[in-house]
């Protein structure tokens, strides 16, 4: 098969869908592997290891989408990128189609398969290819949480990790999955004083057991959530009901009860984020403040750090990738849990939740959801 990949176009987003190991491992099964020029430089990858690993270079985006079977990238498809899909294109990477109905409208008409790395699902009920740049974010939401605080960029002056005699910051996560577990370890291990809100009980044995009991644990109720607003200096939202919209946990008339030039930090933006004041924002421009409170929605938050996420972003996908190389569609067809991450096929949404999310009819051509 011809695997290709492009550039990443989204603001500040420097990760590359593959990296030259992942391309050699292509090349080793007997694949093209075409990739857009200077895709790689952000991650720290020239042209040159590229073509070191078997891999050949395209001068545009444009050739790489016209001369490949399937294209391998990180974030969702730019506007600019929808005239380049193709009926029988294979597009593999993060789309987050719930609240994006221009992109979803986009590959419907293609006619092209997206499958989606958010969806494709593991059997421990994990999101494997979600699971990395979850821990990414997770941790990232820690130091950008820390360094919003600060008197100099806004924030309320609290210095995150206290000193002796004067109380640190207090955090509260929304969720304790991938991302919230990894915000909780990252808060206590700078000393911050860490609740989490979960709806799992077992999720929530296991953040305890494996934080030695310094995150506070407690279900996640309307109640809970309104008693623990107003003593956070810090709020993590990271819920996520996988293909579908993020669910509203904090309104804005709740913004009030909470201390001047707090810090949301919306995690969950992807999916459209859980409070009801988030807007999309980037690494350029961070955060905007709505009734005091200081919000924080970078949807790409792994793109800061496109080393460490490139490299762990193609450690998970490479093995799913290598399946669709060497079979194609058929590799759906052999592994129910890849055939959840197909969102799209042939001009229908394949994925309920994300029908759903768009008011949209779905199908399910390799009938993986028929076995719940
Ligand atoms: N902004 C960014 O750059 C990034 C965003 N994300 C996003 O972060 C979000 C979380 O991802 P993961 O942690 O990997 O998901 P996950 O599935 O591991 O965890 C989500 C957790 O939310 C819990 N939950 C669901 N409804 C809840 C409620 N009402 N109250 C409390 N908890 C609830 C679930 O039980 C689960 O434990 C997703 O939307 C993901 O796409 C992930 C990586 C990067
Ligand atoms: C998960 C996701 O959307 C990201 O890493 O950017």
């Amino acid at each position: 098969m011809r695997v290709g990949s492009p550039r990443e176009t989204k603001t500040n987003e420097h990760r590359v869908g593959l990296t030259p190991a992942a391309a050699g491992e292509y090349v080793a099964h007997g694949h093209t592997v075409l990739m857009e020029t200077g895709a790689g430089l952000g991650a720290g990858f020239t042209d040159a290891d590229y073509e070191k690993a078997g891999a050949r270079i395209a001068p545009d985006a444009a050739a790489v989408f016209a001369d490949s079977d399937m294209i391998v990238k990180v974030k969702e498809l730019q506007p600019a990128e929808f005239p380049l899909l193709k009926p029988d294109h294979i597009l593999f990477a993060y789309l987050h189609l719930a609240p994006d109905p221009e992109q979803a409208k986009a590959l419907l008409a293609s006619g092209c398969a997206a499958i989606a790395y958010e969806t494709v699902t593991d059997a421990n009920r994990g999101l494997p290819l979600l699971a990395p740049m979850s821990e990414v974010a997770g941790r990232i939401a820690v130091f950008s949480a820390a360094e919003t605080l600060l008197k100099h960029k806004g924030g309320m002056g609290l210095l995150f990790c206290g000193v002796p005699g004067v109380a640190p910051a207090r955090v509260l996560v929304l969720g304790g999955g991938v991302v919230g577990l990894n915000a909780a370890r990252m808060a206590v291990g700078l000393g911050a004083e860490v609740v989490v809100l979960e709806r799992s009980i077992p999720r929530m044995r296991h953040i305890d057991e494996v934080t030695g009991g310094r995150v506070i644990t407690r279900y996640s109720s309307l109640h809970a959530i309104e008693e623990e607003l107003p003593k956070a200096d810090v709020v993590i939202g990271a819920v996520l009901t996988p293909g579908a919209e993020a669910p509203t946990l904090v309104r804005r008339d709740q913004l009030s009860s909470m201390k001047k030039d707090s810090v949301l930090i919306d995690v969950a933006i992807d999916q459209g984020g859980c409070f009801e004041t988030s807007r999309p924002t980037t690494h350029d421009d961070p955060t905007y403040v709505v009734d005091g409170v200081i919000h924080y929605c970078v949807g790409n938050m792994p793109g800061a750090v496109p080393r460490t996420s490139s490299e762990a972003l193609n450690n998970a996908t490479l093995p799913y990738g290598l399946a669709l190389a060497d079979r194609g569609l058929e590799a759906l067809r052999a592994d129910p849990h890849l055939a959840r991450g197909l969102n799209v096929l042939k001009g229908e949404i394949t994925h309920p939740a994300v029908g759903k999310a768009l008011g949209l009819s779905w199908r399910d051509p390799f009938g993986v959801w028929a076995r719940g």
